[in-house]
């Protein structure tokens, strides 16, 4: 690879060392939003000048593309999409699939506004949907300008989401955005997970020194702006930004890794129950029940874990036919002995 290249492609969040996937007569770029069955894509037919390109995408594909994508340009062609190190997904609205929303993500913003207070439940499922991708979370609180306590809601987050760093900012005043930029440089690539009015549209203007939206915003049925379209945004600080929609639906997707990495304190306590298997409700010699009755771990952290198990095992029958079956013969045994006549 040329150095003039590696210069370009990090510009698109490459990072040196990293492997070439393009062979040949094929040249590198990225997938910066899918229109449906054709993919934008920014890629270099030179070594330095990038172009930006939407490709319809060919039956025999190996991967269909998401945003954030490594692809192969050959002929006019897109053809080939590179290995995936990391992919944030959530349930398909049909309940049976995966979606994968976006790929080659470094690190996720989970953007949480403090002006209300911090909501550690959104923190906490975002955080899990954030290990879950193979990504690096980091909290980032927003209107710290307008919040009464800033530093309370900063202890709160640490609490919710254990050894994740926590920043707090403001797109207002400015703060804690020097410590962004630090972590948006080249060769990194981010994204943001928050919910409609978080701040995010206005924290990407603020880091980038911009007051109009950059973001291509339209009006809900409620007249309120969202942001609707996903873009791959080349930031000042050198690394790039892949711009999501809202979260809206906090669905779930995740695996026991992913929640035992976000409830670390749990997942420590847990190492001393009596049972290997424990679920910790009403178990014997539960430590963590234990710790909770003793005041050292907070009862809405133990109530959370267990609500966000609960979903898990709900999302994971959903996806089993055959658990799912398991699931209302069960429910049908049970009803027959309690018919059963005296
Ligand atoms: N006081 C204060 N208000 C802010 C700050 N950042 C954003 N806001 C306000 O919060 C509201 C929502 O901000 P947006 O940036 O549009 O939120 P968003 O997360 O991009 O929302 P979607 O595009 O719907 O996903 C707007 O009215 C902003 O003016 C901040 O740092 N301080
Ligand atoms: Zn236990």
């Amino acid at each position: 690879m040329t150095q003039s290249l590696t210069r370009a492609l990090a510009t698109l969040g490459w990072k040196e060392g990293d492997p070439g996937f393009w062979t040949g007569g094929e040249r590198p770029g990225r997938v910066s939003i899918m229109h449906g069955s054709a993919a934008e894509v920014i890629w270099f037919p030179g070594d330095e000048e990038a172009e930006t390109t939407v490709f319809e995408l060919r039956r025999d594909l190996n991967l269909r593309p998401v945003a954030g994508d490594w692809v192969a340009i050959e002929d006019g062609d897109l053809t080939r999409v590179a290995e995936r190190r990391t992919t944030l997904k959530r349930p398909d609205p049909n309940g049976k699939d995966v979606q994968v929303m976006a790929a080659g993500i470094d690190t996720v913003l989970i953007v949480l506004p403090v002006d209300l207070g911090l909501n550690p439940k959104n923190l906490e499922r975002l955080a899990i949907m954030a290990w879950d991708s193979g990504a690096d979370p980091l909290v980032v609180l927003t209107k710290a300008d307008a919040a009464e306590s800033p530093e309370e809601a900063v202890a709160e987050a640490e609490a919710a989401a254990p050894g994740v760093p926590v920043l707090l900012t403001s797109s207002a005043d400015g703060r804690g955005l020097d410590e962004l930029r630090a972590r948006m440089g080249a060769g990194t690539t981010t994204t943001m997970l928050g919910a409609s009015g978080a701040g995010k549209t206005s924290l990407l203007n603020a880091l980038e020194g911009h007051t109009e939206a950059v973001a291509h915003v339209s009006r809900d049925g409620q007249g309120r702006h969202t942001t609707t379209t996903r873009k791959l945004y080349r930031l000042a600080s050198g690394g790039v930004l892949l711009d999501l929609p809202g979260i809206r639906s906090l669905d779930l997707l995740v695996d026991d890794e992913a929640l035992g990495e976000t409830f670390a304190d749990i997942t420590a306590l847990a190492a001393s129950c009596r049972f290997a298997d424990c679920s910790h409700e009403g178990d014997q010699g539960c430590a963590v029940e234990a710790a909770v009755a003793a005041g050292t771990l907070p009862e809405r952290r133990l109530a959370s874990w267990r609500a966000i198990r609960r979903e898990m095992a709900y999302q994971a029958r959903r996806n089993d036919p055959a658990a799912m079956a398991a699931e209302r013969q069960k429910w049908k045994q049970l009803s027959k002995s309690t018919r059963k006549p005296r």
